[in-house]
């Protein structure tokens, strides 16, 4: 089996190249932006912003292509509407376009950011979409475009995404706890801190299952799932179970204080959802069980401390 990665510098990205899982299930080519790797190593170029990604395609000829590329600036993404919804929903569907016509996979990622928040009860995969912002607008347009071409899928909407590498709350929060006495963060946003090394398991397993299942079973699995953590705080509670753990690890020489805020108060270009809560009740039905937000959040810290 053929694998192409997109996206490896990203957190996520990253992630699956460290874990080594992907590169150990067949012949893995990994591509970034701009050809060069984290650690210093070479990638492909793929850069979804420009056309041409049919070319790398046709020459690497993959089986499976899991994207984990993807414009990720929520406020930005309010200036720059046009680049957000070429990489995040055009490319994808030449993804797909290039996928369906060459009997390949496409494992993709999506975001809690395609719901409006409005609801009380964790989002079920199939429930109605209403994005905030153009973040969560090129991401729903990169869902519908795979969705469209035809081709073999299975699109993965995680959120509030950490790692002990790359751009993320977790790590915003520890540079900022160690330069300010207080922080002020929101408290009536509610959602799943989820960690790379969750996703990326979760995600070997779906293929796993892809790759034993016949088409009756492939047409099941399909589609939309939702891989986030079980469980549920806010911005302000996964704050303060940042500093604890990474206080339990002597990580932070001291606590922070961390004021809970409400939205209103913490202004930001793009609105975010105030809910959002995934189902991902779903994914037990094909063996994977994904445990609470805060295991997660304990394994990271560890990782950071050893
Ligand atoms: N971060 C989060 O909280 C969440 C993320 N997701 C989704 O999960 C997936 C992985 O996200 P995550 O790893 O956190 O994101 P990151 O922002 O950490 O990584 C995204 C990667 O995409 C690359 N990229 C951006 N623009 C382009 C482009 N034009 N061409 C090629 N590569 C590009 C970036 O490259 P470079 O390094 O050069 O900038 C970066 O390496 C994405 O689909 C995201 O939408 C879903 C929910 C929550
Ligand atoms: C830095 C900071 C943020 N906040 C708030 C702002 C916002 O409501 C919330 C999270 O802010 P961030 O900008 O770090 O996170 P944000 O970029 O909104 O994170 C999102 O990223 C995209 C890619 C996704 O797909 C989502 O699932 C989600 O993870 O915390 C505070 O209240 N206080 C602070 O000091």
């Amino acid at each position: 089996m053929k694998i192409l990665l997109l996206g490896a510098n990203g957190q996520l990205g990253r992630s699956f190249v460290e874990d080594g899982g992907l590169a150990a299930r067949g012949k893995l080519a990994v591509a970034t932006r701009n050809g060069s790797l984290w650690n210093g190593g070479r990638a492909e170029v793929a850069d979804l912003a420009r056309p041409g990604l049919d070319r790398l395609l046709g020459q690497l000829a993959p089986d499976v292509i899991v994207n984990t590329a993807a414009y990720t600036a929520v406020d930005r993404a309010e200036q720059e509407e046009a680049l957000a919804a070429r990489v995040n929903g055009e490319a994808v569907g030449e993804l797909g376009a290039w996928a369906a016509a060459h009997g390949a996979l496409v494992v993709h990622y999506s975001t809690d950011y395609v719901f409006d928040g409005s609801a009380t009860a964790p989002y079920p995969v199939d429930a109605p979409t209403g994005p905030l912002g153009a973040y969560g607008r090129s991401k729903l347009a990169g869902e519908e475009a795979l969705r469209a071409s035809g081709a073999d899928h299975l699109i993965l909407r995680t959120a509030w995404v950490y790692a002990p590498h790359g751009h993320n709350f977790l790590r915003t929060m520890l540079r900022l706890g160690a330069e300010r006495e207080e922080l002020r963060v929101v408290a009536d946003q509610y959602g799943a801190p989820t960690s790379t090394a969750l996703i990326v398991r979760a995600s070997l397993a779906l293929l796993d299952r892809w790759c034993d299942a016949d088409a009756t079973e492939r047409r099941q699995l399909q589609g939309i799932h939702h891989v986030v953590a079980s469980g549920y705080t806010s911005w302000h509670g996964f704050a303060s179970a940042i500093f604890d753990e990474a206080h339990a690890r002597c990580l932070i020489g001291r606590i922070p204080k961390v004021t809970p805020i409400t939205t209103a108060e913490f202004p930001t270009p793009a609105r975010r959802p105030a809910w959002s809560v995934l189902d991902n009740a779903g994914l037990r039905h094909h063996g994977i069980d994904l445990p609470d937000w805060s295991v997660g959040l304990r394994e990271t810290m560890d990782r950071l401390a050893g």
